[in-house]
């Protein structure tokens, strides 16, 4: 596809199959297999006979992985492509998605973690999707020999609450220990994304270079156990008031059917799973589904609702863009505006703390003097109020600000609803005019036609006329054909007759004249 025809129709998302091989667990029971991959064809096939009903489906993917595919292929097959695109300039966002225990984790990580790398930095052979991408990225970009700065966020979303996985580890065990970890907003960036607000970033970067910058994103996501969507789905009343549900995948669901079937109202807003993913479904980035499943045939269920599930969401059609370039100096601008911004935002906070956070550093505490102490205290407190309060105040204006942006896209949806609808009505009268030709067409094709068939039965009662005649005229010829045999007989026997009259004339005669002599 041409990128100018790619840009105005959209790419789909794209959907890869992996069936992981069976648990030792499952070899050890004997479980029997459900699933079967052809890779070559792109085809998983599930078949299976329960209670007398057969069950036999077959699903094709953008490309398929079944048991015995390895790290490697799975990556160099599919992922590599993408990391290109990222090194273009390309927002890409690669998922993985599947019941718990399908190998989401496993695709995705991988595992590093207990193995050895090579000896020239290679990953091992369990080395996933992220290890992978990260080398792949810094290898590229190392032998491009171009200045490049690279940052890293790591998060957790769940249950609806977002926390930082890079966040030192000071602040993860006071969280941990107050039974509560730090968690962050998610905020609008203005530029039609959105941001996790105070989220550690890792950066690095090398000296000066070019006056271009070429900006790519790519997002890894591993989600939570698909299972959870039918579970919340199956007892949402009860759930969502206990507290159980997974509103993410749920919504996650509602987004991607919304998307297919072209609804006006996506929900993206309802979750902060598809706040964050909003731009990866149905927006300007590329994104890739890996949806995982086991072979075996426990997970049989679930496994339909995975490959279901995956088939629909290859109908989701994204429109990526480039990045726009943007010079240094730009870039730098708006770093520093950022700065200035969270500077301000942050000010009192950062005052606050930075007291305590010394004296806990030091662990020999610090001296202030009593009514330095109290008149501190108080403060901090004014200010802790004045956080709250002003948290409150933010969240307030945010929903509001969902609650305009929402209403926006009613209006929205309301316009483009009047603008079909009135489309739609110059089409009708188009086609109702269309339609009285067509009318007056057919009749006068009727009244032609009744003229044939007219026509038509004159010309049978003739042709059947002269049907009889014919018929007379044969009978007529075969009597006489008869009276001429019959007559050629009656002259054949006059003439046999004849013969032999004179025969036995001439014998008398004869005789007559020898006695006359
Ligand atoms: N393709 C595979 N090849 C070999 N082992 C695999 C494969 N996929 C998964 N496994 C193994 O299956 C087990 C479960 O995988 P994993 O933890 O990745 O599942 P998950 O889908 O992430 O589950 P959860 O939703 O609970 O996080 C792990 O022991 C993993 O090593």
């Amino acid at each position: 596809m041409s990128g100018r025809h790619e840009k105005e129709k959209g790419v789909n998302v794209q959907v890869l199959l992996r069936c992981r091989p069976f648990s030792e667990d499952e070899l050890r029971n004997n479980a029997p297999q459900v699933v079967t991959c052809s890779e070559y064809q792109r085809e998983v096939a599930v078949s299976q006979n329960i209670a007398g009903k057969h069950i036999d489906r077959v699903f094709t993917f953008d490309k398929v992985f079944g048991p015995s595919a390895q790290q490697k292929d799975l990556y160099e097959q599919a992922v590599i492509p993408i990391v290109n695109e990222v090194l273009e300039g390309f927002n890409c966002t690669i998922f993985a998605y599947g019941q718990t225990g399908t190998g989401k984790t496993y695709t995705m990580e991988g595992e590093c973690k207990r193995s050895k790398s090579g000896p020239n930095g290679e990953l091992p052979p369990g080395a996933g999707v992220i290890p992978r991408a990260v080398k792949q990225i810094f290898d590229t970009l190392e032998g491009q020999n171009a200045e490049y700065s690279v940052k890293v966020t790591f998060l957790e979303l769940y249950n609806e609450e977002i926390t930082d996985l890079l966040a030192p580890e000071e602040i993860s065990r006071v969280g941990l220990e107050d039974k509560q970890k730090k968690q962050l907003p998610l905020m609008e960036d203005g530029k039609g994304g959105v941001l996790v607000r105070g989220l550690e970033e890792e950066i690095e970067a090398t000296p000066e270079g070019e006056e271009l910058i070429k900006c790519g994103k790519l997002n890894l996501v591993d989600l939570a156990g698909s299972e959870n969507i039918s579970r919340s789905g199956a007892r949402e009343g009860r759930a969502r008031e206990a507290g159980e549900i997974n509103k993410s995948l749920l919504t996650l669901g509602r987004v991607i059917n919304a998307l297919v079937e072209h609804l006006g109202h996506i929900p993206y807003r309802d979750s902060k799973l598809t706040r964050l993913l909003r731009d990866s479904l149905g927006g300007r980035t590329k994104t890739c589904i890996i949806a995982t499943v086991s072979p075996a045939v426990h997970c049989l269920e679930e496994t339909l609702s995975t490959l279901d599930y995956a088939h629909r969401a290859k109908n989701i059609k994204n429109k990526p863009e480039v990045n726009q370039k943007m010079m240094k100096s730009t870039l730098i601008k708006d770093l520093y505006g950022e700065i200035e911004r969270l500077k301000a935002g942050h000010q009192l906070l950062i005052y606050t703390f930075n007291s305590e956070v010394y004296a806990a550093r030091e662990k020999n505490g610090v001296y202030i003097p009593k009514e330095r102490y109290y008149q501190e205290e108080s403060e901090r407190k004014a200010m802790a109020d004045q956080i709250e309060q002003m948290g409150v105040i933010i969240e307030t204006h945010q929903k509001h600000i969902e609650e305009l942006q929402d209403k926006h896209d009613a209006q929205q949806n309301l316009n483009q609803t009047s603008k079909l609808l009135a489309s739609t009505g110059d089409e009708l009268r188009r086609c109702q005019y269309t339609l009285k030709e067509k009318d007056f067409i057919i009749s006068e094709q009727k009244k032609a036609e009744n003229a044939l068939a007219h026509q038509a039965c004159v010309l049978r009662s003739d042709l059947e006329k002269s049907l009889k005649d014919n018929a007379s005229l044969f009978l007529k010829i075969a009597r006489e054909d008869k009276l001429s045999a019959d007559n050629r007989s009656v002259v054949n026997n006059f003439q046999a007759e004849l013969a032999e009259q004179l025969g036995s004339l001439c014998n008398t005669g004869f005789h007559i004249n020898v006695s006359a002599k």
